[in-house]
């Protein structure tokens, strides 16, 4: 049972949560939904400090149950907030120390060289900056050997600059970490780098759960529906083009050209494309600068009530890599494209991220 599961249920005052759902029990689950649909609740109550009927578990241990309750600390947890919460007269190390049952220096070394904090360990809270500051929160929390890491939009105090600086060490730790994360956010950018699964709330409900590529171009959630609307895809770069300086780079049911040196071959990476950047042919076009045109089948058309469409596309066949193209009512009017249709994808832009 490698999973989290809960259930709960019951009401703050005017909110009513009803939520049920299983995640693994591993990689990052982006918690995404509209302020005030219960995220932090959710959060909140998996913490044991909130105590709504229901249960919870992680893989076979139980949190939760009927007439049993385990008080949060005796939950082993790591929780971070949108705002650093640092002892402010202990040091960046007293603090990092603070939750390890028997201080071990080498750990607490390879935690803040991961987070690039090792320089910092002298300091205290005040002479940091708002994205050091949250490393450090992270740190305090990884040290106290959790068994599952609460992140409550983490990054949302910090300005963009911040935010962009610190990622890189969010998706190191994501790499080396083997508890599963529950990451709050509102950010589209952040979810589609960090997160592998994601949980869709809407008042107090979960109205959707599923790996982030699905979740992120099905046409009956808001994401794909928004202006920002992307497609991810887990890559391998399975070779390089010198002369042109093209790598080439295989997804689920097709390979992609795309330009520059993006890494040594048979490592692995994340490719975003934008769904405003694919357009779509019912047959092969012979003439165009485009590099990748794609064979691949509709997997469903779906109005978004105005002058757009949102196709949803495999590469390949219906088992390839979810691609979404966003067109226009006429174009779909010109073609009739519909499900089920074998068509070409015409990628106009794909991103590493
Ligand atoms: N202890 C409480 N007592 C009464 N109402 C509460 C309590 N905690 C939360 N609520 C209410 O429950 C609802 C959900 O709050 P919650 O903080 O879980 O939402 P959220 O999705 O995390 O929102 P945001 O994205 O804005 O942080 C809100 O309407 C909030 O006012």
């Amino acid at each position: 049972m490698n999973f989290l599961s809960a259930k709960l249920k019951g009401r703050l005052q005017d909110f009513t949560l009803d939520a049920a759902f299983e995640i693994p029990a591993s990689g990052i689950t982006a918690l995404f939904g509209p302020s005030g649909c219960g995220k932090t609740t959710i959060l909140r109550c998996l913490a044991g400090l909130e105590r709504l009927d229901g249960y919870v578990r992680l893989k076979d241990d139980v949190w939760q149950d009927q007439g049993y309750f385990r008080p949060p600390h005796k939950r082993a947890i790591g929780y971070v907030f949108q705002e650093a919460s640092l002892f402010p007269h202990m040091t960046v190390k007293q603090n990092l120390s603070y939750g390890m049952a028997n201080p071990d220096k080498v750990h607490l070394h390879e935690t803040a060289d991961l987070l690039g904090v090792r320089e910092l360990l002298d300091r205290i809270p005040d002479r940091l900056s708002g994205g050091e500051r949250q490393r450090v929160a992270i740190g305090r929390a990884l040290l106290s050997k959790p068994d599952i890491l609460l992140m409550d939009e983490p990054l949302s105090a910090l300005d963009r600059a911040a935010k962009t600086a610190i990622i890189p060490y969010l998706e190191r730790l994501h790499a080396g970490l083997s508890i599963p994360v529950l990451y709050v956010s509102h950010d589209h950018s952040e979810v589609e780098r960090l997160a592998d699964h994601m949980l869709v709330m809407d008042k107090g409900r979960v109205i959707s759960n599923g790996p982030l590529d699905e979740m992120l171009t099905d046409c009956s959630l808001p994401l794909a529906s928004s202006r920002e609307a992307t497609s991810i895809l887990e890559a391998e770069i399975t070779g390089f083009d010198d002369k042109n300086v093209i790598s080439l780079l295989t997804v689920k049911g097709a390979t992609l050209q795309v330009p520059g040196a993006l890494g040594p071959v048979n490592s692995r990476c994340r490719l975003r494309i934008a769904a405003s950047d694919v357009s779509l042919a019912s047959t092969h076009p012979s003439q165009t600068t485009i590099l990748n045109v794609l064979p691949a089948r509709i997997l469903a058309v779906h109005d978004l009530g105005n002058a757009q469409f949102n196709i949803l596309c495999a590469l390949g066949d219906e088992d390839g890599g979810r691609i979404l193209a966003r067109i226009s009512r006429l174009s779909l009017a010109r073609f009739g494209f519909e499900t089920g249709q074998d068509i070409f994808v015409q990628i106009k832009g794909v991103s590493m991220v």
